[in-house]
This record gives C-alpha cells, sequence and structure tokens, in this order.
C-alpha cells in the first residue's frame, strides 16, 4: 500500500514558514496581496476567500476585490493597472476562468511581470522555460507539486522518469519545466497520445493533470511510482444521498495506491498546496520590491 503525502500537512508547514519570514521583515515591508475575484463561480468564490483569509493569517496586507460579471475587460483592465501601481500591493492575482466576454490572456499579460504571483505573465513563462527559476515566478499549483514530489524523492531526479499526463499552460507545462529543471527525464502525455497507460507505466514519477475523473488506473502505474494527482473533479456520489457529490482526482486512488510508491490523495494532496504557494510567492515578491534577500522553500 502507498505512502499517503499528506498535503495540507506540507501546505501548513509552508504557510508557518511564510508567517515567521513575514513577521521577521515586517518593519521594512508588509507584503501585499490583491486578488480579483470576477463573476459568482461558487467553486472561484470558494478559493478566493481562502487566499484573501490565508494572507490575512500570514501577517500579509490583503485586500479582495469581487466584481460584478458584467463588467468590462477595459474596466478590469484599469483595476489591474491601478494595482500594477500601488505600492502597498506587491502580488496581484486574478481568479481563473474569467467569463466569456474577457480576454483572460490579456488580462494576465497586463499584470506586471514583478507582481505576477500566479507565474503566468509570458516573462515568468521564459524565464522558467528558460532555466531561470530563482528570478521567476512559477505557478503555484506546479510549484507546490515539487515540493511534495521532494518529501518523497528529494530535490535531484537525475536518472528517474517523470510522466506529466496534461499540457495546459497553467499545470502541464510549468510542471514539465520544472521537472527538467530538477534533472528528471520527462515525458508530457495527453489525452491523444497512443499507448498512453504504457507510456504512463515507464514513470517514476506521474503527474496527473488532465481534467478527466479516474482515468488513470492502478495498472497504469508502474511499482513503486511517486503519483501526483492535480484534477479536482466533482463526480455524483449516489452512496451519500440523492444529488450528492464528492471529489475525486484524474487517478483512481483505489487501484493506484495499492501498486505506487507515494500517492497524492484528493482532496487533501495538492490542493492546499496551491494556496500555500501562492503566500510563499507574495512573500517572495515583497522582498524582491523591498531589495531583502528572497526565501527558499
Ligand atoms: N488565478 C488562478 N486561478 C486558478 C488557479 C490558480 O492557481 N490561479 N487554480 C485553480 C483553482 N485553485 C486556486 O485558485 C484551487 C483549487 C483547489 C484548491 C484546494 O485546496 N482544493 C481542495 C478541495 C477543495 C474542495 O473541497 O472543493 C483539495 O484539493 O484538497 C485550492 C485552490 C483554478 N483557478
Amino acid at each position: 500500500m502507498a505512502e499517503i503525502i499528506d498535503g495540507k500537512a506540507v501546505a501548513a508547514e509552508i504557510v508557518a514558514k511564510v508567517t515567521a519570514h513575514a513577521a521577521s521583515i515586517a518593519g521594512t515591508v508588509v507584503p501585499g496581496l490583491a486578488t480579483i475575484l470576477v463573476g459568482e463561480d461558487p467553486a472561484s468564490q470558494v478559493y478566493v476567500a481562502s487566499k484573501s483569509r490565508m494572507a490575512k493569517e500570514c501577517g500579509f496586507h490583503s485586500v479582495q476585490h469581487t466584481l460584478p460579471r458584467e463588467i468590462t475587460q477595459a474596466e478590469l483592465l484599469a483595476l489591474v493597472d491601478r494595482l500594477n501601481n500601488d505600492p502597498a500591493i506587491h502580488g496581484i492575482l486574478v481568479q481563473l476562468p474569467l467569463p466569456d466576454h474577457i480576454d483572460s490572456g490579456a488580462v494576465i499579460q497586463a499584470i506586471s511581470p514583478d507582481k505576477d504571483v500566479d507565474g503566468f505573465h509570458f516573462i515568468n513563462v521564459g524565464k522558467l522555460g528558460t532555466g531561470e527559476i530563482d528570478s521567476a515566478f512559477v505557478p503555484c499549483t506546479p510549484a507546490g507539486c515539487m515540493l511534495l514530489i521532494d518529501r518523497v524523492r528529494g530535490r535531484d531526479l537525475s536518472g528517474l522518469s517523470a510522466v506529466v499526463v496534461g499540457r495546459s499552460n497553467i499545470v502541464g507545462k510549468p510542471m514539465a519545466n520544472l521537472l527538467l529543471a530538477a534533472n528528471a527525464t520527462v515525458t508530457i502525455a495527453h489525452s491523444r497520445t497512443a499507448n498512453l497507460p504504457e507510456v504512463v507505466r515507464q514513470a517514476d514519477i506521474v503527474v496527473a493533470a488532465v481534467g478527466r475523473p479516474q482515468m488513470i488506473k492502478g495498472d497504469w502505474i508502474k511499482p513503486g511510482a511517486t503519483v501526483i494527482d492535480v484534477g479536482i473533479n466533482r463526480i455524483p456520489a449516489p452512496e451519500k444521498g440523492e444529488g450528492k457529490t464528492r471529489l475525486v482526482g484524474d487517478v483512481d486512488f483505489n487501484s493506484a495506491s495499492k501498486v505506487a510508491g507515494a500517492i497524492t490523495p484528493v482532496p487533501g494532496g495538492v490542493g492546499p498546496m496551491t494556496i500555500a504557494m501562492l503566500m510563499a510567492n507574495t512573500l517572495t515578491a515583497a522582498c524582491r520590491a523591498a531589495g531583502l534577500e528572497q526565501p527558499k522553500f
């Protein structure tokens, strides 16, 4: 039976580190995080509320902008511009997805790269892709996955093969770059990869970020592999009562946990790391702005 990687516990350790570091620099700079939520998507409301609350718990200056779904792109861009020029704000987070009438790419690229704590701006994407990781902002979910992998495999992944299932800009591609920077031999697979089970079976480290509930089965997993499940899918759970649902990942946990060496659960695995790494990135942004040494996680 696999070791269960407790993302909640690791995230709590990161948040404690961030809080202590923020307290130690409070005389020089108070990290400021601005979150922007557009519309009333219930999951986004929960995530943004958690981010704002956790920023306060870390001792940050935390401001949440909650905007109606009907806001125009020009109005949203004007807010981003105001925050770019606000010296009390070191990190700007625009919660995704945005409504269809807003061009998410244009909004993300309008954020100052120095305040892009989501790591989605082309400058930060480019830095990560060219190995300039220390001066980049790394997207929060892949950064969190790397810290979970570190707990099992250490920082140097030389000699290990990793398969990332999923090629999104937010998770799959940055994840592959981070694994490569840690010296793993990396394959990016996706829903159209031929012989996907066979490809996944070669991997010492599997990162599942394909967005399909329980797609990756136990017999796809190499015995002893480290399995990181980024998926968060809500599926019907009639066993809990009519109309009830439950969260599952992209990995079929029951079968995969019998074969893997270590595996993240859903919930309680990668998800909590996303918010913890946002706090870490915001602290880093504040340290850079104040000319202080940046923290290491
Ligand atoms: N601007 C961004 N938008 C989005 C991001 C992001 O990193 N930046 N990621 C996701 C959503 N997300 C954070 O925003 C996020 C998703 C899930 C969790 C989490 O802790 N999940 C829990 C389960 C929560 C539940 O019960 O529903 C878990 O896995 O244990 C945190 C953050 C999309 N948008």
